[in-house]
């Protein structure tokens, strides 16, 4: 007897049943069918990544999709704990959320990333093993310029820069390696988040991962 080939991961074994044992199953059945897709949204800390993400997260799951959003500042919290911001530290972060990244999207949830991820080689080793696994992968680039980005300053980490109380900041002095051809490139700046949403929403639907 043949043993049968998997040459993707299956996105069925999350199956839970309530006490009849339907609705959750068709439930489950229906999100095993979705495609998943890891979506990357690089750019400048306040470029709007993290909002826009979660534009697009609400929007999604509305649909009925099932979505994870695995924020930069988080990851860093639990998963990429005791990392800094070197070269070789963004490098490791950026591989281990793009390992979880495929690991999520190749179960059929769309994965949303934002992740400054500023060198081309990290996102460029993200794309190479989603590729190698047949999974999805769209960079976008959230390319709001530094000037409006350091006037947001969310964390107050431009302040913080200015002032030299710390180095090493992305887009200032720091390198950010901008894509040259990505997936798409929203101008966060120029409409509103749920326009940028919208941008990419339409883009997912376009590839038929939504
Ligand atoms: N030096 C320096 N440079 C850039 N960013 C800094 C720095 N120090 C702290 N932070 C804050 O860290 C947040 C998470 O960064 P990331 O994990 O996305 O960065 S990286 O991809 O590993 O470069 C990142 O979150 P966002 O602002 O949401 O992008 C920053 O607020
Ligand atoms: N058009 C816009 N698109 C995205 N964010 C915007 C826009 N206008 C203002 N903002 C604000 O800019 C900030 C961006 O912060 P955040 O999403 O945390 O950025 P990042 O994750 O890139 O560091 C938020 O406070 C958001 O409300």
């Amino acid at each position: 007897m043949t043993t049968p080939q998997l040459h993707h991961r299956p996105g069925a074994d999350h199956v839970t049943t309530t006490a009849d044992g339907t609705a959750s199953r068709q439930d489950t059945a229906a999100a095993a069918q979705q495609r998943g897709a890891t979506v990357w949204l690089t750019g400048l800390p306040s470029a709007g990544k993290t909002t826009i993400a979660y534009a697009l997260a609400e929007r999604l799951r509305a649909e009925g999709r099932r979505v994870e959003v695995l924020d930069g500042d988080e990851i860093r919290t639990f998963l990429s704990a005791g990392l800094g911001f070197t070269r070789e530290d963004r490098h490791t972060n950026v591989t281990r959320i793009g390992f979880v990244a495929e690991l999520l999207a190749s179960h059929g949830v769309t994965v949303l990333a934002p992740v400054i991820a500023p060198y081309a080689a990290s996102r460029e080793a993200v794309r190479a093993r989603h590729g190698e696994a047949g999974t999805a992968f769209l960079e976008v680039h959230v390319a709001t310029p530094v000037e409006v980005c350091s006037v947001r300053d969310v964390k107050g980490l431009y302040a913080r820069q200015a002032a030299g109380e710390i180095s090493g900041l992305t887009g200032v002095d720091d390198p950010y390696e901008a894509p040259e051809r990505p997936d798409l490139r929203i101008e966060a700046h120029t409409q509103p988040v749920a326009e940028s949403a919208a941008a990419l929403h339409a883009l997912l639907t376009e590839r038929g991962l939504a």
